[in-house]
């Protein structure tokens, strides 16, 4: 239904980003907000409101994670972050000084915070991972492999490469995966039960040129399948 849009390689995705914020005109801010708003809106399409637990990575897909964290208190989940590495840049640091404004707690304890979650958000890396992840993400994502909690995966599954996937099978193996502004390659291998297209920020002649299909309505999200 949807075979027409086009897959993003790493670098691919990394100058539609730039072209966004030069060409276009848009900050990282926005972008951010829209994107993070669809990632909640992706989640409310599918998910009872529980327990949600956002692991929040070093990068801008860690942002996405901390605004969907405020857009689902909003919509009535019971929100924590897991947020190990915090970088100390305005923007993030905002972000999380909003969480706070909300009383979204930041958790210490992650094998803890897991087993007290109903649903966990991988925001932990995006389109500009690269190599095999670095301490203390790669016990991160063991303990996120190791869970049978549900897991759904903001752009990119942690730890996966974004152009080849997870040929081995010993990755993350998420239930939703919410691709922001197009797929990239490595959502071909993504064979969870949920895959939804966000960031409805995409100016015409781009959306065009990437075959993207039409949000319905007033929506942020659309299924793709
Ligand atoms: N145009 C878009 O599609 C937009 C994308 N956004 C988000 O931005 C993401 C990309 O953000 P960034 O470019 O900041 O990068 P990421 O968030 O993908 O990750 C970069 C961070 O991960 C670290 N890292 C990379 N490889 C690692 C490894 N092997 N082990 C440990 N740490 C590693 C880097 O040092 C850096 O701190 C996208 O995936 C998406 O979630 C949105 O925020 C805004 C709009
Ligand atoms: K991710």
């Amino acid at each position: 239904m949807f075979s027409a849009i086009k897959h993003l390689g790493q670098k691919a995705a990394q100058a539609i980003d730039v072209e966004l914020m030069t060409t276009h005109g848009f900050t990282i801010e926005q972008l951010m907000e829209l994107a993070g708003l669809s990632v909640a809106d992706s989640i409310a399409a599918e998910y009872a409101r529980g327990r949600v637990l956002l692991c929040i990575g070093p990068g801008n897909n860690g942002g996405d994670g901390l605004v969907a964290a405020r857009h689902l208190t909003h919509y009535g989940y019971r929100v924590s972050l897991f947020y190990p590495k915090q970088p100390q840049k305005d923007l993030y640091k905002s972000l999380l000084r909003q969480c706070g404004a909300f009383q979204i707690p930041v958790v210490h304890d992650l094998a803890a915070a897991i087993s007290d979650s109903d649903l966990i958000v991988d925001a932990i890396f995006g389109f500009s991972f690269s190599g095999t992840p670095r301490a203390p993400f790669d016990g991160v994502l063991d303990a996120l492999r190791a869970s049978d909690k549900p897991v759904v995966s903001v752009d990119v599954p942690s730890g996966w490469d974004v152009e080849e996937g997870d040929p081995a099978g010993t990755g993350l193996r998420p239930d939703m995966l919410v691709s922001l502004t197009a797929p990239k390659l490595c959502a071909a291998g993504f064979h969870g039960r949920f895959h939804y297209l966000g960031g409805r920020f995409v100016p015409p002649s781009m959306a065009q040129s990437l075959g993207l299909p039409s949000y319905p309505g007033t929506s942020n999200c659309i299924r793709l399948r």
